[in-house]
């Protein structure tokens, strides 16, 4: 972002730039506000140029009849920021708490992309106080406190309802934990254009995911389209067997090959899928494996990883494995641990993984060579290459957190693989797939795996049906779209 605000301010005025932010920024919060004529804003003024962002929006809404206060915090703040909102009719607000408990909307201008750590202690008080009021919390470009960079979150941090950002979405405003704080999120385009570089994530939109999913050409066949095995289910957990294949069969592989003791169980709920009971090297050809869900002791992994075709492991598969091992596959390997299991292959604490979910999800895929997608409540896509983008997750709802949905997930994953899409395309597509699905099937209630597997067609048409080319906005909670440059396009 520095680098490419400096290169654009080379050739304008001064300060055109946070002219830009501020205009942009002001007519979010006029939208917030609904009126803004005798509408009360307050400032929370960091040291830095966010809170100059946030005094050139002050000056804007006060020009237009708000009563616009500032409340400092640091031991200099933006002076010319400071004398256009004078200039406008706003003020230094002499008792902070008394402004906030009136306020209407609050513009958290504290720290952006130069913030360190979390609040510091003179900010805490004014922000509990914000949130206290009932206010519309309005951060500027980044909640304050969150880490821009990674999506960490060290102490206390503002809580938004709506974030304004600047340019590009920074990693912070799209990775749990830091992404719970920002609310809605609006991008305010200032002209950064093709100057910003190759971005840290991405993510995919209904357009990338139209151009990504498998199309059956008129001359394919079930094995031309694919032919995935799902290695899943034990006596103990039949269940797994059964929704790993449910969702192998929605992901577009010609057929769907079952190796394990839950032959009975898969084929009483889906007949079509051919069954075998193993072990996976005498099962046939397939063009992916899946294995993991529900397996509990069942053996098979170093079966299935000697294959020369691509893998998925999951769940009880990811326990055993040994990183050298995966390196040395002849074909891609695609890991899906949750936040746990990411833990034990890294040697690490769950509570260390969920607070530091970027760096986790590269780690892991750089030491196992492997595509690792990271469930949790915004889902992570690796490539083991690092300077490829991480994909973030857009879709999917909280109440997609519910046993199960992992199988469906992997299933579905292995079934793209099979059908021939590359690996981080084929577990971002599922990802994105399987969030939609959820929401469909959820609609505001909880909603079972089962139910998500049986909503993917849904998910599929509705993504297969956007336009191919030029979409702009989606269903990722953002608007104008998450990604600055969509994959592929
Ligand atoms: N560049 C551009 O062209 C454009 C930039 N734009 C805007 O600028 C923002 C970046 O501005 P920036 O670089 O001034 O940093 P910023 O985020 O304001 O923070 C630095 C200040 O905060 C302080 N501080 C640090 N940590 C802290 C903490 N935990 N708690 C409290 N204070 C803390 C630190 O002070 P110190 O450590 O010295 O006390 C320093 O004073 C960017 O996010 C966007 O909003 C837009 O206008 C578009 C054009
Ligand atoms: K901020």
């Amino acid at each position: 972002m520095r680098a490419a605000e400096a290169a654009l301010m080379a050739g304008l005025p001064e300060g055109a730039l946070m002219q830009r932010a501020a205009a942009g920024l002001a007519g979010a919060c006029a939208g917030l506000l609904g009126r803004v004529y005798g509408a009360r804003v307050v400032l929370l003024v960091g040291g830095g140029a966010n809170g100059g962002d946030a005094l050139y929006a002050g000056a804007r809404l006060a020009r237009r009849g708000a009563g616009v206060s500032a409340v400092p915090l640091g031991a200099r703040i933006h002076q010319g920021g400071l004398d256009a909102l004078v200039r406008a009719g706003g003020r230094v607000a002499d008792d902070p708490f008394a402004v906030l408990a009136r306020a209407d909307l609050v513009l958290d201008g504290i720290t952006g992309i130069g913030g360190r750590g979390g609040l510091r202690p003179d900010a805490v008080p004014v922000v509990r106080a914000s949130r206290a009021s009932g206010a519309v919390v309005v951060a500027v470009d980044l909640p304050s406190g969150v880490d821009a960079d990674t999506g960490a979150v060290d102490g206390e941090a503002v809580r938004a309802d709506a974030t304004v950002t600047f340019g590009a979405y920074k990693p912070g405003l799209l990775v749990d934990p830091a992404r719970e704080y920002a609310g809605a999120v609006r991008l305010v385009d200032i002209g950064l254009g093709d100057l910003l570089p190759t971005p840290e994530l991405e993510a995919l939109q209904h357009a990338d995911v139209a151009r990504l999913l498998p199309v059956p050409a008129a001359e394919s066949d079930k094995y031309r389209r694919g032919v995935v095995g799902v290695v899943a289910g034990s006596a103990r957990y039949p269940g797994a067997a059964v929704l790993a294949v449910a969702g192998a069969l929605r992901g577009g592989a010609g057929a769907v090959r079952y190796v394990g003791p839950a032959g009975d169980a898969v084929l009483a709920r889906y007949p079509e899928t051919l069954v075998h009971p193993g072990p996976p090297g005498r099962a046939g050809r397939v063009q992916a494996w899946v294995i993991g869900p529900g397996l509990a002791d069942t053996p098979g992994v170093e079966d299935v990883l000697a294959s020369d075709v691509p893998v998925l492991v999951d769940a009880d598969g990811l326990r055993p494995l040994d990183p050298a091992a995966v390196r040395a596959r002849p074909a891609p390997t695609v890991l899906t641990p949750h936040a746990g299991e990411a833990a034990a292959l890294l040697g690490t604490a769950r509570e260390d993984v969920e607070a530091r979910r970027l760096e986790a999800v590269r780690e892991l895929a750089g030491r196992y060579g492997a595509t690792v997608l990271l469930k949790g409540s915004t889902t992570l896509v690796a490539d083991p290459d690092p300077d490829v983008p991480v994909r973030v997750n857009p879709t999917g709802t909280p109440w997609l957190a519910t046993a199960g949905s992992g199988d469906v997930l992997s299933g579905l994953t292995g079934s793209l693989l099979a059908a021939g899409l590359a690996p981080r395309d084929a577990a971002s597509t599922a990802a994105y797939l399987h969030g939609l699905a959820a929401r469909r099937a959820a609609r505001g209630a909880p909603l079972t795996a089962h139910e998500v597997a049986e909503a993917l067609p849904g998910a599929w048409r509705d993504a297969a049906g956007a336009p191919r080319a030029g979409l702009d906005g989606g269903p990722a909670g953002t608007e104008g779209g998450a990604g600055r440059r969509p994959p592929g396009s």
